[in-house]
């Protein structure tokens, strides 16, 4: 088979989005979203493997900044639209496609690359390490009861038509991303995703609605939703899938929490992609009710060790060496010093003192964005303690005080 990989022309996005598109199962996206992809699609990162004239690969990124412990945003690949046709699975088509992005990412001097796995088996291969994770929630309404703070009573809840719910949301949103690990700001465009709402995608469910919150005339939080209706012998039973929610203080967040509760002829609330130490599972009277699910989110990989390990604050004081072993990008293999002081200066350089721990640049970065223990790691053998208490050390300084998320997929 010769094929040939390369940059992607502009003029060939459509069947080159047509490719990725059969390889998720051939269900074509509206005319709404495939515009918005195509818009946010950056050609010059975006390669493709050709055989003869067929497009048989796909892989793209983003150019994103990440919000990282202590609040920086790092510029970070996000990759995406990664597919192989069925006809030419496993035969090496994905690795020189990873091989090819990690290299461009390298000299883009991007310090780190994460994505979203369709199977979280498919990138540990090439240095990825599970980092976020998201919660799910199915809150029977009828039975949970939520008990609000102070404050609550005096935010004004309204709905929101699109134009004005997008430019609304997009205010609280970038309030909130240094404050949370794992959040993507916003470059162009991206405002619009969360708010794109194709038929094909509501599974029976309504338009999606949005319903601001306002204290004093300013908008201090959102809540983005679907209800699908349900009618049962005995009664009402629909459903709310909670798109999206965001608040910039405890009582319009509980008040939009309160709202979803409040809906007519609904009794269960769903939320498929929560953070996990979400504020509601402390407003709720019975956590076991909300049928409380987990699974792996944002996966990252550290594509310069030093500059991402300087790059993020830690929690305490910190002075370890690192050997990192990494087959994919032997690049970074070696031994590296990391010292951090609680106030949020860092420093990683390369050194040849003896190591205080091994690990892959894998369980570095499953840590990097503090939601993941590397104790934990440890305890499963997959980080190794040179010297004694150096696990302790570097695990508390790496942990993060808030949860990791990405608030949505890309
Ligand atoms: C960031 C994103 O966009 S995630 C979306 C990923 N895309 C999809 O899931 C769409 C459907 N699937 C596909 O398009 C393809 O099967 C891909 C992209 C997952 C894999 O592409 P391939 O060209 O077959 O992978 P390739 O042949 O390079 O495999 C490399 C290695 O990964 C392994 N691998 C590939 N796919 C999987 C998988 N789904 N689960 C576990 N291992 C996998 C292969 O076995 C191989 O292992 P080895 O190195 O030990 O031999």
């Amino acid at each position: 088979m010769t094929t040939e990989l390369r940059v992607l022309r502009p003029s060939e996005w459509n069947e080159w989005f047509e490719c990725l598109e059969l390889a998720f199962g051939g269900v074509a996206d509206s005319p709404e979203q495939r515009e918005l992809e195509q818009a946010l699609t950056e050609h010059e990162r975006s390669v493709g493997i050709w055989d003869g004239t067929d497009v048989v690969a796909t892989s793209g990124a983003f150019s994103f900044r990440l919000a990282v412990p202590g609040g920086a945003l790092v510029p970070a690949a996000g990759v995406t639209m990664v597919s192989v046709a069925a006809t030419h699975r496993r035969r090496g088509l994905l690795t020189s496609m990873m091989r090819r992005q990690l290299d461009d990412v390298r000299a883009l001097g991007e310090p780190i690359a994460v994505l979203t796995a369709s199977e979280p088996a498919i990138y540990g291969r090439y240095g990825y390490g599970a980092a976020t994770r998201q919660m799910s929630l199915a809150i029977d309404t009828d039975r949970v009861r939520l008990t609000v703070p102070e404050g609550t009573d005096e935010i004004r809840l309204r709905y929101a038509k699109k134009d004005e719910a997008v430019a609304a949301c997009e205010g609280v949103y970038a309030r909130l991303v240094p404050g949370r690990p794992g959040t993507p700001a916003h470059g162009p465009g991206w405002e619009r995703k969360s708010l794109t709402d194709p038929a094909s995608s509501r599974q029976g469910g309504s338009a999606l609605q949005c319903v601001l919150a306002e204290r004093d005339g300013e908008v201090v939080g959102y809540t983005t939703y679907h209800i699908k209706p349900d009618w049962e012998m005995s009664g009402p039973k629909g459903r709310i899938a909670v798109s999206d929610l965001a608040a910039l203080d405890p009582a319009a967040y509980a008040a939009l929490w309160r709202f979803l509760f409040g809906i007519d002829l609904t009794s269960t609330v769903e939320a498929r992609n929560r953070p996990v130490d979400d504020a509601v599972l402390h407003l709720v009277s019975d956590v076991r009710r909300c049928e409380v699910r987990i699974r792996d989110s944002l996966h990252v990989r550290l594509v310069d060790v030093g500059a991402a390990l300087e790059a993020r604050s830690y929690r305490a004081p910190v002075d370890v060496v690192f050997e990192v072993e990494d087959a994919f990008c032997p690049w970074n293999a070696g031994r590296w010093r990391l010292t951090a002081d609680a106030k949020g200066g860092a420093s990683c350089k390369r050194t040849d003192d003896a190591a205080d721990l091994a690990l892959s640049v894998r369980e570095l970065g499953s840590a990097y964005l503090g939601g993941e223990s590397l104790g934990a790691l440890a305890l499963a053998g997959r980080v190794r303690e040179f010297r004694a208490g150096a696990v302790a050390e570097v695990s508390s300084a790496f942990l993060s005080d808030v949860a990791p998320w990405l608030p949505q997929g890309f």
